[in-house]
């Protein structure tokens, strides 16, 4: 790596007070993992040099949200040849769906997309209708095992994700091994079909075919509006932005207990979206502040979950607010396993009985709507 090594990328803010979209340059230096900012129009530095270490090179391709000093960023191009050189290549993303089949492994199939350094920059559970199903496999149309296929992807939720890494598309379709799990168990034991396949149709993991297939396979995905929010007696779980990484195993932990996850989506929150949301503990949680911050900070994963009494089930999952306390008293809750401190304290979940419903429907209801 040359001495002069450097990325530099075009990135958006939207000023709230201004009501306006300002654009900069932001450049990483790989030799020592600085970052500076020049503002596009003022034709000016507008931060200079610095270290900034919650920022890694990463974190940015085009479409992701960075949050430097408290401002939610938006990657939108490579300004420079040399930076769309390097990154086209080595930056790619595929569509990846876990199956019908999966739905008790959508935890465990989570945690090992991120073992293998794959990254999950968006997320969603749907039910696919029929005619989706039929669309999405249009290709196979007339195959023997068409009607099959398609009426097990509409037979329940499916959880589609964009995933992000260095040669995206034959990375996961490793991942994923051969189409026949009896193939997969015998030819590549270790693959998610191999792992959590049953038969031919029931194999688990869909992966895209080519570049051109992800981009279409995504775009048709997350623009489906069929959510399967029930939004009634439901609770709403907030995966915390630095819990990201730990959610297979928090997804895993809610369902192990028993709970049954009925909508799901990712989402990066911006600070009025925040503040909106967690408004009734302003000047009651002395947090606040840092807590809108934190969860503006990077992607969340906004859950519906079900059960009886699930408000008052789900916090004793979910343990005491305090990561500290929760390893104390409460050893085997979500918040003694992967909390930090009162802020980065992995989940957020509804705290009153009649709230569930309300937060569930600001989540699947009005910001997916947005
Ligand atoms: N011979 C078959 N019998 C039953 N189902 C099949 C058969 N061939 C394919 N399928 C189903 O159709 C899906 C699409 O088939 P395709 O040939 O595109 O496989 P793939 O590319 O490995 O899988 P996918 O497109 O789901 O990632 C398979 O994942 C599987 O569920």
């Amino acid at each position: 790596m040359s001495s002069e090594e450097r990325y530099v990328f075009v990135i958006e803010w939207f000023d709230q007070a201004a009501s306006l979209i300002r654009k900069y340059n932001l450049t990483y230096f790989t030799v020592d993992n600085t970052i500076d900012m020049f503002d596009i129009k003022n034709r000016r530095i507008f931060l200079k040099r610095c270290q900034y270490p919650g920022l890694s090179v990463s974190e940015l391709f085009i479409g992701a949200t960075v949050t430097i000093y408290s401002r939610q960023l938006k990657v939108i191009d490579y300004a420079d040849v040399f930076t769309r050189q390097k990154f086209e290549t080595q930056r790619s993303k595929t569509f990846g769906m876990i199956k019908p089949d999966c739905y008790n492994n959508i935890g465990k199939i989570i945690d090992i997309i991120y073992s293998k350094g794959l990254r999950i920059t968006n997320l969603k559970m749907i039910k696919m209708t029929l005619t989706n199903a039929r669309q999405f496999y249009a290709e196979h149309t007339g195959k023997p095992f068409f009607e099959d296929l398609t009426n097990f992807m509409s037979s329940d939720v499916v959880v589609g994700m964009e995933l992000v890494a260095e040669n995206a598309v034959p990375k996961w379709r490793e991942l994923m091994g051969p189409t026949n799990p009896i193939t997969a168990k015998t030819d590549s034991p270790n693959t998610l079909r191999a792992i959590f396949g049953t038969q031919g149709t029931h194999n688990a993991v869909h992966g895209s075919d080519s570049a051109t297939s992800a981009s279409r396979e995504l775009n048709f995905f997350f623009s489906l509006p069929n959510s399967p929010a029930v939004l009634n007696n439901c609770t709403c779980c907030i995966i915390k932005p630095h819990a990201i990484y730990q959610a297979g195993k928090i997804i895993n932990m809610i369902l192990e207990e028993g709970f049954e996850i009925s909508a799901m989506m990712m989402v990066h929150l911006d600070k009025p979206t925040a503040e909106e949301f967690f408004e009734v503990y302003k000047g009651v949680l002395p947090e606040f502040t840092a807590m809108v911050d934190h969860m503006t900070s990077g992607p969340c994963i906004a859950m519906e979950i079900r059960q009886e009494n699930v408000v008052n089930a789900f916090r004793q999952v979910s343990g005491p607010l305090d990561p500290e306390v929760a390893k104390h008293l409460r050893s085997n809750t979500i918040r003694a396993a992967f909390g930090i401190d009162r802020v980065q304290n992995a989940v957020h979940c509804t705290d009153l009985p009649e709230d569930g419903v309300l937060e569930c429907e600001y989540f699947f209801r009005i910001l997916s709507g947005r």
